[in-house]
Parts: C-alpha cells; sequence; structure tokens
C-alpha cells in the first residue's frame, strides 16, 4: 500500500533491471560527460543526451583528455552541438579507464594519480560514478546510488565526484579566523562506524591535501569534532556524532554530561548545516537498522542537497525506505551499480569447515595456525610479492568474527592459550572509548601518499589489478610488532580497509544474512588480491542450498563471486537473480578436516 503513493516512474527507477542500469552505463549521455558543469536542462528529460551540453566533450572518437576540458573547442560549447556530433558511445562504462580520461579537477587528478600510482587504471564503480556523478543545477540536485561489491574502491568512487565539484566551485579561503564560528561544511559523509570515519577522513586528507580543501574527522562522538570551527569543505562523522550536535537544535553544546563534568572550558561544537550540498551516506544499507534515526538526521539538512548513498549490498528493504521516506523520497535516486555487486571479490576463496571435533575455539585456532601455514608456502608467497603485499617475509594476518562479545572473548582466550597472539576488540574496548584507532593500526591499511619522484603503481593485467605500494611513504604509525590476528564482532565488518597482508577472514559464528557474510567476508580479498574466507557453523558447504535461507544466500554470493555478477536488488537471505543450473564453483577438498573449498 505505501507505493501507491509513489510514481510509477519513480518505482520503475527503484528496482531497474540489470540492463537499464548496464545500458545507462554504457551509453552515458552528453550531459552525464560533463559533470560539474551545470546546464539548464532537467537531467531526466525526455531530451536528455540528444545534444551537445556546456563542458561536453569534444567528438574525436576516443575518451577526451582533461585538457579537453579545460581549453574546451568550439565544438563543445554551449548550444554548437547535434546529435550528429555526440561523442562515440562508450564500449563500457564500467570498464577499467585511466582517470585522466575522466574531466577531473586538474588538483583532484594528480592527487588520485599521487595516491594510486600513476598508470591506475579506475575501478568499474569509480568509471560509472566518475561518468555520471555531476551536479546539473542546484534546483534539480542529484540522488544516486553507489553500489559495488566489497573492497571495489567506493570511497574514492564518492569522494571524487565531490571534491571536482568542490574544488570547481570553490571561492578561496575563508578569511573569517573566528574560533567561535560554527563548523560549517560543504559536504557530510556519514559512517556507521567511528573506526570507518577515521580511515575515511585519512583518506580524503590524504586527497585533499593537494586538492587544497578542508577536511575535518570526527573520530568519536566525545570529542570528534572538537576544536574545529568555521568554514570547511567535508566533515566525516557517524550519525550519532551529527546526531549528538543537533540535541536541542544545531549549535548546541556537544555532550552535555562531559561538558558538565569537566567544566565549560572544552570547546563547544556547534554546526551550521546550511552550506551543505552534498550528502553521502557510506554503508547505507545500515540506515535500516537505525531507520528514524537516519530520518531524524537527514532533517536537520537543506532540502535540496546532493544525496549519494554507497553500498556493498542493496536489500530491496532499502529501496522501499528511500522510496517511501521523505525526504529521501522527495526525488528519484539513480543507480550505478558495479557488475559484481552482490558477489565476493573475485580471488577470494570460501573454504567451509563442518567438524570442530567438539571445541570450536581450539579448531578456529587450528585452522588459523593451517591458513597461515599455507601462507607461507611458495606459492602464496609469490603471488603476495606480486599483489605488492611486501617482503616475501610479510607475515599474513587474519580477522576473526564472532557473533557476541562473550564469544570474542573465549575464542581470543584460547588463541592465547595456544600461542597466536591476538587482539581482541569490541565496542567497549577501551582504546574505541578513547576514541583512537592505535592499536588496529596493524590491521588496516596505511593511507599513504607516493614519495615524489618515485615510480608508484605497478600494474597488471587484470580489470582490477592491484596497485603495488612502492614509492609510497607511509602515513600512519609503524605497526611492525601488531599482533598477527585481530578477534571482533559485525562493528569492523563495514566498510574499513584492511591491509594486503590480512590473506583470512574466519566467520567463527553463521552470518545473521548473507548481507553480513558479504560484509564480512569482503575484508579480505580487497582491490583485486587473493584472500580466504574461513567459515564455521554451516555445515561442510555442500549442503548450503538445505540450510534456510542463510545458506541459500551466502550459496548464492559465492557462486555470483565466480561468474558474471549483477546489479538487481539483493534480497540478503534469500537473494533472488543469478544464474540458474550448474554451478560455475568448483568444489574440492581441502588440506585439513573437513575443509571445503569452492574457488
Ligand atoms: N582504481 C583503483 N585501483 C587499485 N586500487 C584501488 C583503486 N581505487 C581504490 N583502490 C584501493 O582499493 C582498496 C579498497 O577501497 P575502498 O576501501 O574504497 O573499497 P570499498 O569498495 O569502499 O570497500 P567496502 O565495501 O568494504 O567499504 C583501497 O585500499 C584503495 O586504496
Amino acid at each position: 500500500m505505501l507505493l501507491a503513493t509513489v510514481s510509477p516512474a519513480r518505482v520503475a527507477l527503484a528496482v531497474p533491471p540489470l540492463r537499464q542500469v548496464l545500458c545507462r552505463a554504457i551509453h552515458p549521455t552528453p550531459s552525464a560527460l560533463a559533470f560539474g558543469k551545470r546546464p539548464m536542462q532537467r537531467r531526466d528529460g525526455p531530451d536528455s543526451g540528444s545534444r551537445a551540453r556546456p563542458g561536453s566533450y569534444p567528438s574525436r572518437g576516443k575518451y577526451p583528455s582533461s585538457s579537453d576540458r579545460e581549453r574546451p573547442s568550439s565544438s563543445n560549447r554551449a548550444g554548437s552541438g547535434s546529435a550528429a556530433r555526440l561523442p562515440p558511445r562508450p564500449p563500457g562504462a564500467s570498464e577499467p579507464r585511466p582517470f585522466r580520461s575522466f574531466p577531473l579537477h586538474a588538483t583532484a587528478l594528480s592527487a588520485v594519480l599521487e595516491h594510486l600510482g600513476d598508470s591506475c587504471p579506475t575501478t568499474a564503480i569509480q568509471s560509472l560514478s566518475l561518468a555520471n556523478i555531476r551536479v546539473v543545477s542546484a534546483e534539480n540536485p542529484l540522488r544516486a546510488i553507489l553500489g559495488a561489491e566489497t573492497g571495489s574502491g567506493k570511497t574514492l568512487a564518492y569522494l571524487l565526484p565531490i571534491l571536482h565539484h568542490l574544488k570547481s566551485t570553490d571561492a578561496g579561503p575563508n578569511a573569517s579566523n573566528d574560533p567561535d564560528a560554527p563548523l560549517a561544511p560543504r559536504a557530510v559523509i556519514i559512517s556507521p562506524t567511528h573506526e570507518l570515519t577515521r580511515q575515511s577522513t585519512a583518506v580524503a586528507k590524504a586527497l585533499a591535501h593537494s586538492v587544497k580543501l578542508g577536511v575535518v574527522g570526527g573520530s568519536s562522538s566525545a570529542k570528534g569534532l572538537r576544536g574545529w570551527a568555521g568554514e570547511t569543505d567535508l566533515v566525516f562523522a557517524t550519525g550519532g556524532t551529527l546526531r549528538s550536535m543537533f540535541k536541542g537544535g544545531v549549535g548546541e553544546p556537544l555532550d552535555e554530561m562531559k561538558e558538565l563534568r569537566e567544566g565549560p572550558s572544552r570547546k563547544r561544537v556547534p554546526m551550521r548545516l546550511d552550506r551543505v550540498e552534498w550528502l553521502v551516506i557510506d554503508e547505507a544499507d545500515v540506515m535500516l537498522d537505525f531507520a528514524e534515526e537516519t530520518l531524524s538526521t537527514l532533517s536537520h539538512f537543506p532540502p535540496g542537497i546532493n544525496i549519494l548513498l554507497v553500498t556493498a549490498t542493496l536489500p530491496p528493504s532499502l529501496l522501499h525506505y528511500i522510496t517511501t521516506s521523505p525526504p529521501l523520497s522527495s526525488l528519484p535516486f539513480e543507480q550505478y551499480l558495479s557488475p559484481g555487486m552482490h558477489g565476493l571479490p573475485k580471488k577470494l576463496s570460501t573454504q567451509f569447515v563442518g567438524s570442530t571435533g567438539g571445541n570450536l575455539p581450539a579448531e578456529v585456532a587450528r585452522q588459523i595456525k593451517l591458513a597461515f601455514a599455507e601462507d607461507d608456502l611458495g606459492p602464496a608467497q609469490a603471488t603476495r610479492r606480486k599483489e605488492g603485499v611486501g617482503e616475501s617475509k610479510t607475515k599474513t594476518k587474519a580477522v576473526v568474527f564472532c557473533n557476541s562479545d562473550s564469544r570474542v572473548r573465549s575464542v581470543a582466550r584460547t588463541l592465547g592459550e595456544k600461542g597466536l597472539d591476538h587482539l581482541a576488540w569490541t565496542g567497549e574496548a577501551e582504546q574505541r572509548i578513547l576514541g583512537k584507532n592505535g592499536a588496529l593500526d596493524g590491521f588496516l591499511k596505511p593511507v599513504t601518499t607516493a614519495v615524489s619522484g618515485a615510480g608508484a603503481g605497478a600494474r597488471s593485467s587484470e580489470s582490477f589489478p592491484s596497485h603495488g605500494d612502492e614509492g609510497k611513504q607511509q602515513v600512519s604509525v609503524s605497526v611492525a610488532e601488531a599482533p598477527r590476528v585481530l578477534v571482533t564482532t559485525s562493528l569492523l565488518s563495514r566498510g574499513l580497509d584492511f591491509a594486503p597482508s590480512v590473506s583470512t577472514v574466519v566467520l567463527v559464528d553463521p552470518p545473521r544474512d548473507a548481507l553480513d557474510f558479504v560484509h564480512r567476508a569482503g575484508r579480505t580479498g580487497r582491490a583485486g588480491r587473493t584472500g580466504r574466507v574461513i567459515v564455521f557453523g554451516m555445515g561442510d558447504g555442500r549442503d548450503l542450498g538445505g540450510r534456510g535461507g542463510v545458506g541459500k544466500g551466502v550459496k548464492e554470493v559465492v557462486r555470483k563471486g565466480k561468474g558474471k555478477g549483477h546489479g538487481r536488488a539483493f534480497a540478503g537471505s534469500t537473494a533472488s537473480g543469478g544464474r540458474k543450473g550448474g554451478r560455475s564453483a568448483q568444489n574440492r577438498q581441502a588440506i585439513g578436516k573437513g575443509r571445503n573449498i569452492i574457488n
């Protein structure tokens, strides 16, 4: 009944068949390519794409370079185009392409080339985003979903178009140095956890340093945004941090209890949202767990802002939510979904452990030791070297997911007894309460920046090749003596970019649903690298279909990761779509008791 209030056009947009999404991706309109400009035509108007627009590319039979945009030819000025002069349709807009082939602001382009390496191409979602995420007019804001598998570069997929836009329309540094001026960003990025907020902030800072934009990141609700004031460009925060700033209205003190306890000398952090042009909700499907809070947060933002929802999983319930809940439902969302979405990363193997001999934690420890021993074998070492993980002596690491804090404690205890150096990280972890990633750094990918003059960005010919870390300078602290195993809960399953040395993810308890499986498993095998996920509690993997909704969903995810993915909405525990019939995956018995590997 709720859908009755939604126009047919919007329903059609809400759940497009894959072919519609891909068609749009394969044939981006000139206006879609002209991002950063604000032509007057409606984005989805009937004549969209039928004539050249201001800022669109000259027809040259190739992708234009950024310099094309900076020096417009007579054929790409406003009104000079015609259908006959449209640029050739690209062969596949989700194909990897050089970052230079997109009309990025020169500073944003050099920042990303410095960050990833000069010759590093885009990933599928980055190609889609850079070709399509643009502001058409202030009166016609953009609403878009960016969806792609874990570890596929979604952070840059949303950051780059925003950096481009902010820089292209930058009015220069704010003259006011008033320490009491409210924090006033142009873009706000909401993440579900403090850990992810801190990591995304670090990535944005690494880029924004060259782009010369301001980035503020909240690391905890207690002190994250304190000390910042005045106009800035990007603010990263959790929904909770933002809400606590809005409590009682924008400009009210943050965390009043602390303020009472520690006295009025602590700096207040008011925030003004009237300058906000962009709102990004990272890990957007988590919104569903906090539906009311999310809507209450959104109600503070101006109505005409551009909204990007970024996600690795797109359940129909999320589509329903955004089409029926104001203010999200006020405009339809375009969908840019990578073909690999809802599958596991391609080089991630799934291994099921059916039998534990009655002692689950001990078997977990045994399987981790086995995995590390496999990693130390020659071929695994050679692959890691090729993938830029580091020296052949680099020790691989494992992240272990449990469904509860008590399970974290019991597994951690056993790992200790079995001589496995580990870190246990739950919502109650002391470092976490202090608002620091510190202890986690040994597991997280350090944010790097190129050392000038050094050759960075080793390439391979795969569609999503790993980039080398040669020639990079580590920005975060040294983590040489960090433990090899991290034991945690779903708290760290979302969005975090774990280090390439994390070769193994262990699911001690069955995932709550297939979405949970996708996110936990996706902490390894990132950026085209190899990885393995070891799954307990779901049998030996041969009869997943017979294990109810979760089993069916997991089976579907594993199969999609190995074949051609699709971008349809994902039913989670009862995933729909995908190929019928024979398995694309090959099952083979693993070395080790009862472990079944699906490659
Ligand atoms: N074009 C690229 N080529 C190679 N590596 C890339 C590229 N873009 C980003 N990366 C790297 O890929 C890794 C994963 O990126 P990111 O964390 O943005 O993935 P994600 O899609 O957001 O994953 P998740 O769904 O888990 O949040 C990062 O280490 C990033 O530096």
